[in-house]
């Protein structure tokens, strides 16, 4: 009899289900036994996704916590904002383990999930609950949990990039200014005006400037590090590509800290930590670095005239911004190797 953990995957259709399907099918301590859909329950998942032909022959199930606790110790929730709200209380009351992949358990103020969502928040005992899994920075939080809220993709790339930095005085918080780009399957698999291929193809287009969700999330995270309040200006891009996100930081360093004092810094933060790689001086990450992989790469420039540092940090939004963070953050749930997994070579070119 097996002993693997038994996950069920909630939103199993979408692009962060079938990445996590692709990830842990080689886990070597998690067996997929349930993946679920709202809308296609009964048709085999091989038929929306032949590339899953003869490795999963199995129906998709119902969104039914009673049938998911009968099939698995775990459960992954992917599915567009609002729907983990009110699947995670009867999720949590069966007695499961719940990895909330979408936004509805990482703000902790209802109103400011209201405010930026535009749809109701959970419950405040949910959001009490939750553990934000910022794997190197809170994943000793997440040891034994039942409720972890998986960061968003831009937070993950733009806050491992700020956070040694903001933490430890290296840079001015009030000067920080982001601008991250993202491929096209970070805005999911459904399709829309603003992501369909005329629309994208030969063109890169700013979206929901000073209006977007993940603001507050990283706001609220670099408030928590710098205790002080922290306001930014985030803008986001959309790419022509299908996979990655770059997030540029610039920030006014204080003090005469220099490339290699951030090095140092973010090195040592990081020490023991495999999936964040620092580089060395003058090599920036690119996103085909990270693809495919739960790497995130940060590489830093300053400039003498103006005394800003330029951070960059790269990720693939569907690995360490979504499917490969939550499997990270079950590693870490059930105190096992953060790795296990996740040691997968980046794709190249
Ligand atoms: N794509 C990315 O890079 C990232 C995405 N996220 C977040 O992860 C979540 C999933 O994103 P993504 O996979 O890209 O989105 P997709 O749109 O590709 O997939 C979402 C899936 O949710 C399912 N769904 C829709 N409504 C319901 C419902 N009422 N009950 C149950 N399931 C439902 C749908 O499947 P079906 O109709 O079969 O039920 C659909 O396939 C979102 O919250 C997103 O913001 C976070 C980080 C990165
Ligand atoms: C390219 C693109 O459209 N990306 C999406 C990321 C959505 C996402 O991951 O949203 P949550 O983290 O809040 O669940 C966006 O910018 O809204």
């Amino acid at each position: 009899m097996s002993t693997a953990v038994k996950a069920a995957i909630i939103g199993s259709t979408g692009y962060g289900g079938v990445e996590l399907i692709r990830l842990l099918a080689s886990h070597p301590k998690v067996e997929v036994t349930s993946v679920i859909s709202s809308s296609s329950a009964g048709a085999p998942i091989a038929e929306g996704y032949p590339h899953l032909t003869e490795i999963r022959t199995d129906l998709l199930d119902d969104v039914d916590p009673a049938l998911i606790k009968s099939k698995a110790d775990v459960v992954f929730i992917a599915t567009p904002a609002g729907i983990a709200t009110k699947l995670t209380p009867s999720l949590l009351a069966a007695g499961l383990k719940v990895i909330d992949i979408s936004g509805d358990h990482r703000l902790k103020s209802r109103a400011e999930y209201e405010t930026w969502y535009k749809k109701e928040a959970a419950e405040q005992q949910y959001l009490d609950q939750a553990v934000y899994g910022l794997c190197e920075v809170y994943g000793d939080a997440v040891q034994g949990v039942d409720l972890v809220s998986n960061p968003g993709c831009f937070p993950t790339a733009t806050l491992l990039g700020l956070i040694p930095a903001v933490k430890e005085g290296y840079i001015d918080p009030a000067t920080i200014i982001i601008d991250s780009k993202s491929g096209v399957s970070g805005a999911g698999r459904g399709a829309s005006l603003g992501t369909h291929y005329s629309e994208l193809n030969e063109n890169f287009k700013a979206y929901k400037i000073n209006k977007h969700q993940h603001i507050p999330e990283i706001e609220q995270v670099l408030s928590d590090v710098a205790g002080q309040k922290v306001v930014t200006t985030f803008t986001t891009h959309l790419v022509p590509m299908t996979r990655g996100i770059m997030s540029t930081m610039y920030a006014t360093v204080t003090g005469d800290h220099k490339v290699e004092d951030f090095i140092s810094l973010y090195r040592n933060y990081y020490e023991g930590r495999p999936f964040v790689r620092i580089r060395s001086n003058g090599t920036w990450p690119a996103t085909k670095e990270v693809f495919g992989s739960n790497y995130c790469d940060i590489g830093f420039a300053y400039d003498e005239r103006t005394g800003r540092i330029t951070i960059i940090s790269v990720i693939d939004n569907l690995v360490k911004g979504a499917a490969g963070q939550a499997i990270q953050n079950l590693n870490l749930m059930m105190g096992w190797d953060e790795t296990e997994g996740l040691k997968f070579v980046p794709v190249y070119p």
